[in-house]
């Protein structure tokens, strides 16, 4: 899945450097045959943020993208203006302000949301909670007015409420599709493998590393016993590993001293789950990425598993497989919490 993404991007960057060498001749032709992929708009509010900007920089690389929309409350323009001289297949726009969404998001085949304020050292995910779900609730009205049947990719904090809170603006709107809303916990799954590799020695290009549950703290849960390629790491091992992977953003929101959260990492992953998406919308067999979505796999309304992607979004939410003795206390400890940050998001959009 990384792998593959990093193939997008590195045929996106040779066809570009190619092209800026090449008659006008060689690259109309070359236009014309990215052309011949569906053509689909992706949609990033909250795009002159922190993540936005170098999620827009990642989308504007994606052959898979032909029209990529960024919207934020301010500083649109220039990020568009910006990333459009980028000589890559996609159409860029820049909207600035509320007036400006619906126009935004019209005929959008993905949204991402990176809209919000992040952490400073001292604040759990859940201190978001009261900034965000506004934030959310009010997109996702716009999203369920204006493009109804797109996938969306929630990455504002704290995800483990902010998908129930989208979920229930859909429902209320009457355009819900399970299938379609996805929280995006792609970065512990980079974290994971990243750390992974370290510790165990192992390529990091060749890891594979489910983490399940939730993005926030002990919800986070690493399924280490799964990893791939085997390793021999002690108990010992299993547990720091798991323990820096649930911590991965507290690590970099104090390394950045008050200055936000993980942007460039988040960047990343949300370009490689948005990717996973396009490729399942364009009917790219067996894609499958970790993901927070409406799931019955536990008792929880919501949770992060392996889920299969496909024309329609979801596809399959893939099962937990066999979880070590430490994985199922890890289980049976992060229940409590996630099921309380669903709750609370549930009860913000019903008020
Ligand atoms: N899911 C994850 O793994 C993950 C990882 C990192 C960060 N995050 C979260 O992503 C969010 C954004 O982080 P950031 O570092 O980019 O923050 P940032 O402050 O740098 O950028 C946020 C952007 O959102 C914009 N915004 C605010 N209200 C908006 C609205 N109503 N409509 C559109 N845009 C709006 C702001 O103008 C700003 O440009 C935070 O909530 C953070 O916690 C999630
Ligand atoms: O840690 C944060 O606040 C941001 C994000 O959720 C992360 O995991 O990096």
């Amino acid at each position: 899945m990384k792998a593959s993404m990093f193939r997008s991007v590195e045929a996106a960057l040779r066809r570009a450097a190619s092209a800026s060498s090449s008659s006008s001749k060689h690259l109309l032709r070359r236009s014309y045959s990215s052309d011949s992929k569906p053509e689909r708009k992706v949609a990033v509010l909250g795009a002159a943020g922190g993540i936005g900007q170098p999620l827009a920089l990642l989308m504007k690389l994606n052959p898979l993208v032909s029209s990529l929309s960024l919207y934020d409350i301010a500083g649109t323009p220039g990020v568009a203006a910006d990333v459009s001289h980028i000589n890559t297949r996609s159409q860029v726009a820049g909207y600035v302000g509320e007036e400006q969404l619906g126009q935004a998001l019209e005929g959008a085949d993905v949204v991402i949301i990176p809209a919000g304020v992040p952490r400073k050292p001292g604040m759990t995910r859940d201190d978001l909670f009261n900034i965000n779900a506004g934030i959310v609730k009010s997109l996702c009205t716009a999203i369920a007015k204006y493009c109804p049947n797109a996938l969306v990719n929630m990455i504002s904090n704290p995800v483990n409420s902010t998908v129930p809170i989208a979920a229930e603006v859909f429902k209320k709107a009457g355009t819900y599709d399970e299938k379609k809303l996805f929280g995006v916990t792609t970065l512990d799954v980079v974290r994971a493998k990243t750390f992974y590799a370290g510790k165990a020695k192992v390529p990091v290009a060749e890891v594979n590393v489910p983490v399940v549950g939730g993005h926030a703290g002990i919800t986070i849960l690493p399924l280490f016993s799964q990893a791939t390629p085997k390793s021999n790491l002690s108990d010992e091992d299993i547990k720091a590993l798991t323990k820096r992977t649930q911590d991965g953003g507290t690590e970099v929101v104090e390394a950045k001293a008050g200055k936000g959260s993980a942007t460039l990492s988040m960047a990343y992953a949300g370009a490689i789950f948005a990717d996973a998406c396009l490729k399942g919308l364009n009917g790219v067999p067996d894609v499958v990425e970790c993901s927070f979505v409406q799931s019955s796999i536990t008792e929880l309304p919501f949770f992060a598993s392996k889920v299969k992607l496909g024309k329609n979004g979801v596809e399959e939410v893939l099962g937990l497989g066999p979880l070590s003795d430490y994985e199922k206390q890890g289980l049976a400890s992060l229940i409590p919490e996630l099921k309380s940050s669903i709750e609370k998001g549930i009860k913000f959009a019903n008020q």
